[in-house]
């Protein structure tokens, strides 16, 4: 399956389990990859045929700046189900890094991968 990929996209959220974090805004990367055929836009050139990955980009900017949540836990389920529910995606893997919350570490964080919901019947 083909894919649209979003990479390194930096946002700073309200994001942490601590009291401290509670008080600051941190960044996040997100690295995004969804499934989609990009076979049609390919034979029309139509970025109306496309998964827009710039309007994609603006409504997770959107979501994690508005959120507050403790872990990236809770916040990588969020995004991921705005991209399937709101742009159609049928899979999506999602990447969200936390750098510098561990000292020493380069980065941490989660990675997930979740397909759209089958409807029953
Ligand atoms: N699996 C997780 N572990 C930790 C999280 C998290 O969200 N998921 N969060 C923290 C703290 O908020 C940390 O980032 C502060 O440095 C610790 N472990």
């Amino acid at each position: 399956m083909d894919k649209v990929f979003i990479e390194g996209l930096e946002i700073e959220a309200l994001i942490g389990i601590y009291d401290w974090e509670r008080r600051i805004r941190q960044p996040l990367v997100f690295d995004i990859e969804m499934a989609f055929d990009n076979r049609v836009p390919a034979a029309t050139d139509a970025i109306g045929d496309t998964l827009n990955y710039k309007a994609v980009s603006k409504r997770v900017i959107q979501v994690v700046s508005e959120s507050d949540y403790g872990l990236v836990e809770t916040l990588a389920e969020k995004v991921a189900a705005v991209i399937l529910d709101e742009f159609g995606v049928r899979h999506v893997r999602l990447r969200l890094s936390k750098p510098g919350a561990v000292r020493g570490a380069r980065s941490v964080g989660v990675i997930i991968e979740r397909p759209a919901a089958t409807l029953a019947g």
